[in-house]
């Protein structure tokens, strides 16, 4: 064989070798797309902090295995909604470069993806952690296709506020992962997030009203209105910012975490107020980017409070 042979071959090899680990890649990141990772990214720190929050020993590792099972099952719930809104979401501006709707993966395939993930994350979470912990997962996970998906987000412009309790139970996960139980404390934690979900969703629904109805999904901007919208947003903002204390009436953080929720709720309540008078929607854009940045600062904060003591757990772990 000539060295020009061997030359031409391996220039082949690699690169077909190359083309190969870049579709392979390519798959890779068109699987991770159909788990919402951005979406989950919130989903997953509000249930580690339910995990910190709770009172008890939690090993690390297993603590680091629930983490992963709230994020998979998460994400895998995210795939199946992904597969049944398949038709509206190829109409949405905002979904329409979607793993299933450009073709990249097969509806079948999104849909066997998401149930093994689903199943397998739950099966995880009862046998390392605890039944309570996985038995909350499975109701998270299947409230967020059969509730939302499937039932009630093509039928109510209530659905996020009903089918939205999915997106609370993270912290609830976290905190059963740990003590095995429910508590009134992570019943606080979800209703946290449940209280912040309508605001959250329809400050988007506000700017993206056209795709919604488009796609003919009745989100209240486009059934009700803008000025009803709202004036919702005002009313579960200001509920929002007692409850966002609960957890420090309730005992489970101390005054610091207190002040920084007084802040953080007030700024989310000057942005409804700002929407209310805003008639561009420059104001529902900003409170959008807020939502998710006080829900984040929320959980931090309570994180922050408990500090000393887990720095206290962990060195006495390490040693
Ligand atoms: C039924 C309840 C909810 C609805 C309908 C909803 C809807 C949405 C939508 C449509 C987006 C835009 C995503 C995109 O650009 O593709 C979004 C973004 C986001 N949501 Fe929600 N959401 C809900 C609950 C939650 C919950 C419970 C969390 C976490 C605790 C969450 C965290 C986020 C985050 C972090 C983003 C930003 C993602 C990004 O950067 O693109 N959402 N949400
Ligand atoms: C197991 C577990 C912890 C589950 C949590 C489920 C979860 C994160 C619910 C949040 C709801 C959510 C991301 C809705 C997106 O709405 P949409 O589906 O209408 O948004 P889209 O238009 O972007 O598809």
């Amino acid at each position: 064989m000539s060295d020009a042979s061997i030359g031409i071959g391996t220039g082949v090899t690699g690169t077909t070798h190359d083309a190969a680990a870049l579709d392979a890649g390519a798959r890779v990141a068109d699987y991770l797309a159909l788990l919402k990772p951005r979406v989950m990214s919130l989903v997953v720190f509000s249930g580690f902090a339910g995990l910190i929050m709770a009172p008890g020993h939690i090993h690390p590792v297993l603590a680091a295995i629930a983490v992963l099972c709230i994020a998979v099952a998460a994400g895998a719930a995210g795939a199946v909604n992904m597969w049944y809104d398949r038709d509206i979401d190829a109409i949405m501006r905002r979904t329409c470069a979607r793993p299933i709707p450009t073709g990249k993966i097969k509806p079948e395939e999104a849909l066997a993806f998401g149930i093994v993930l689903s199943v397998g994350s739950v099966m995880l979470m009862g046998l390392a952690l605890n039944w309570t912990a996985a038995v909350l997962l499975a109701i998270a996970n299947l409230f967020y296709v059969f509730v939302y998906t499937i039932w009630l987000k093509r039928r109510t412009p209530q659905n996020i506020v009903i089918g939205g309790a999915a997106g609370a139970f993270p912290p609830m996960i976290g905190w059963a992962a740990v003590t095995g139980d429910v508590s009134l404390a992570s019943v606080a934690l979800f209703a946290l997030i449940f209280m912040w979900t309508p605001p959250h969703f329809w400050a988007l629904a506000l700017f993206r009203r056209g795709d919604y109805e488009k796609a003919g999904v009745p989100m209240l901007p486009v059934v009700a209105g803008a000025r009803a919208t709202k004036l919702q947003m005002l009313l579960y903002t200001v509920i929002l910012l007692p409850l966002g204390l609960a957890p420090w009436w309730l005992g489970i953080t101390g005054p610091l975490y207190a002040v920084a929720a007084l802040a953080l709720g007030l700024t989310f309540l000057g942005f409804a107020v700002w929407v209310w008078f805003d008639e561009t929607e420059r104001a529902a854009k900003r409170m959008f980017g807020y939502s998710i940045l006080y829900l984040f600062l929320m959980f931090a904060a309570m994180m922050v409070d408990r500090a000393p003591g887990l720095l206290a757990r962990l060195a006495e772990w390490v040693g």
